[in-house]
């Protein structure tokens, strides 16, 4: 597919990096080709999405990267759609990178991020029940982490109903490169989402089997290489995401959003119970929709009041934040622009923050496994 390239023209363009795949231009194979003369430079690159997609960020780096010999209007650079078996090249390339433990555990059916010294955290967001707001949760913690510059993906595995993409703004579908699955990319995150692979009409009963093979597919099949995290939009409930999430990623953590009401807060607390039986760790709670805010000032306790804190004391764990409720917030969701990117400054945006800020200041959980004690 590509070209041979000068070897200084390689060396500098070998620094960029193709932000769906964190991997560099050159050895993924996508420049085509780079023709130089007349002072200018013309790149074709293989677009491992669409091609007609704004890649401005990649023109940008391409310029930047060639800024000592060209001004950023002698560079020209178009993208181009790649045949089946680029793929594939491409997803060959893809392993090429891995590491020899990244590669053992494709062999065995595990995620890529789960080798031992792994960075990746890997955060559930859980509710008791629907319509607390955890889908909007996860998006806006997801932008809020991207935000302090951690590489993040969101699986939306809420399978009663697949919001994620809608909320986050995602415009495309994911690439399918040889084995692997490339997630898209939207305000700064990496999303995945069972949703993408399902027709719009089609009724799916998810049972407990079916679900597990699919989040293990999600977990195994998508490329995810170089995560920092890695936030899974659980479906409510108390459930079978839990238990599978709990056998595939031992080392993954909950965060459960509830409302202020009791009776909320009640059912929230079957959800963390049934996630604590799972060995899976607890770490927070978050509570949404506390309060409503005038612009004058005047806080109105809508849906009453503690069920946050209640349910963090119950847990033994910290209550991160109470995010008010915010129209910007609820028409962002719907039409794909997160508050936290709308309106970085609002209460809302800034609570998502802090929550963010927390979750990397308490860093991964420590575990203390049975077998691991000394008797
Ligand atoms: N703090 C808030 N302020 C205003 N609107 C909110 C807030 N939190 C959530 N919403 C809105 O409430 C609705 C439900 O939120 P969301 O989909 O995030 O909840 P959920 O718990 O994931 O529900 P489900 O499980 O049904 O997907 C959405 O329209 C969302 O925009």
């Amino acid at each position: 597919m590509s070209q041979r390239l000068d070897p200084e023209l390689e060396s500098v363009l070998s620094k960029v990096v193709e932000p769906h795949t964190g991997v560099d231009l050159v050895s993924l194979g996508l420049i085509r080709y780079a023709k130089e003369g007349w002072g200018k430079i013309s790149i074709e690159v293989g677009a491992i999405t669409d091609p007609y997609l704004p890649e401005e960020d990649l023109r940008v780096q391409i310029a930047a990267s060639l800024s000592q010999r060209y001004s950023k209007d002698k560079v020209r650079v178009t993208f181009t759609y790649l045949d089946e078996g680029e793929l594939d090249e491409v997803g060959n390339r893809l392993r090429e990178v891995l590491s020899v433990d990244e590669r053992a555990n494709l062999e065995q059916r595990k995620p890529l991020f789960a080798v031992s010294d792994s960075k990746t955290r890997v955060l559930g967001i859980s509710s008791g029940k629907g319509g607390v707001g955890k889908s909007s949760t996860a998006v806006n913690l997801a932008v809020s982490l991207s935000k302090m510059g951690k590489k993040v993906g969101l699986l939306d595995a809420d399978v009663y109903g697949f919001s994620v993409p809608k909320m986050l703004g995602v415009e495309y579908p994911p690439s399918v490169l040889g084995g692997f699955i490339v997630p898209p990319l939207a305000n700064g995150v990496h999303c995945m989402s069972m949703g993408f692979f399902l027709s719009e009409d089609t009724p799916v009963v998810w049972r407990g089997p079916m679900l597990h093979k699919a989040l293990e597919q999600f977990l195994v099949d998508v490329y995810w290489k170089g995560y920092d995290f890695i936030l899974i939009d659980m479906p409510p409930g108390t459930g079978d995401v839990a238990l599978s999430l709990g056998e595939m990623v031992p080392k993954s953590e909950i965060y459960v959003v509830t409302t202020p009401q009791p009776a909320a807060e009640r059912v929230a607390q079957r959800s963390a119970y049934a996630a604590k039986k799972m060995k899976i760790p607890i770490r927070g709670v978050v509570e949404n929709m506390s309060y409503f805010e005038t612009p004058g000032g005047e806080r109105y306790e809508i849906f009453g009041k503690g069920g946050g804190e209640e349910l963090a004391k119950e847990l033994d764990v910290n209550l991160l934040g109470q995010v008010p409720i915010e129209i910007p917030l609820r028409d962002g969701g719907d039409v794909g622009l997160p508050v936290t990117v709308s309106d970085p400054e609002s209460r809302a945006s800034k609570e998502y923050m802090h929550i963010a800020e927390k979750i990397v200041a308490m860093g991964p959980p420590r575990r203390y496994r049975s077998e691991l004690k000394i008797r």
